[in-house]
């Protein structure tokens, strides 16, 4: 639980990557198809890191109970699968924690609560420098995020204690989840926080920027 960690966790969307404009987009052309209107990535941006749930949401007001959602859903993540890398990229600086890590040969993972044939999907098709040692996605283990499985899981995977590793992510779940993990957290800020408060989510750092992990010296 004391810096330099040994390993480093990272959620994926809005946290190592900038994934709202192709989720966006997604939601966009379901709309445009259904004559409506094209709403603007700043509406839709704090939404991207609750997936399609968050989407669909804010797009069609519908929720997961709505008896309409399922159909929904499910052309949404045709849709996202059918263009899931045209604009997403790292966001700036997170190439360069990459290659600090990869540079002192520190692991890094990625623990995300997308499902993995998407995630695979998206990593496969974004340019990074080095390999993550773990991904784990939202179906990897029964219970997804807030959940500490999958970070747990994740620790397991890099045969580390989970106190040895620390994670990064842009929602107040993803907090929650490493504190009942036992892992140090950093809050993304820069994320898709929207009017939320990172500053109030018990998290041990927040970054306002990712290149402010390396300034930190947390490893
Ligand atoms: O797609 C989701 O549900 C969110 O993914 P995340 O956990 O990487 O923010």
């Amino acid at each position: 639980m004391t810096p330099p960690y040994k390993a480093v966790l990272f959620d994926l969307d809005g946290t190592l990557a900038d994934t709202a404009p192709d989720l966006a987009a997604a939601l966009n052309r379901m709309r445009l198809e259904r004559g409506m209107d094209a709403l603007p990535l700043a509406q839709l941006r704090p939404m991207a890191s609750h997936g399609a749930r968050g989407l669909i949401q804010v797009g069609f007001e519908r929720s997961p109970d709505d008896p309409e959602y399922p159909v929904l859903r499910d052309e949404f993540l045709r849709n996202y699968a059918n263009s899931i890398c045209v604009h997403t990229r790292l966001f700036p600086g997170v190439g360069e924690i990459l290659e600090h890590l990869g540079s002192r040969a520190l692991p890094w993972g990625i623990v995300t609560n997308k499902v993995s044939n998407l995630t695979l999907q998206l990593l496969a098709n974004l340019p990074m420098p080095g390999v993550p040692a773990c991904v784990v996605s939202g179906d990897t283990t029964a219970r997804p995020k807030p959940s500490p499985d999958p970070l747990l899981h994740a620790a397991t995977l890099l045969e580390l204690p989970a106190s040895d590793c620390i994670y990064i992510g842009d929602d107040l779940r993803d907090m929650q989840a490493a504190h009942a993990a036992g892992m140090d957290a950093a809050a993304a800020a820069y994320g898709y926080c929207g009017h939320r408060e990172p500053r109030r989510w018990g998290a041990r750092y927040v970054l306002d920027e990712p290149l402010e992990f390396l300034q930190l010296g947390l490893v």
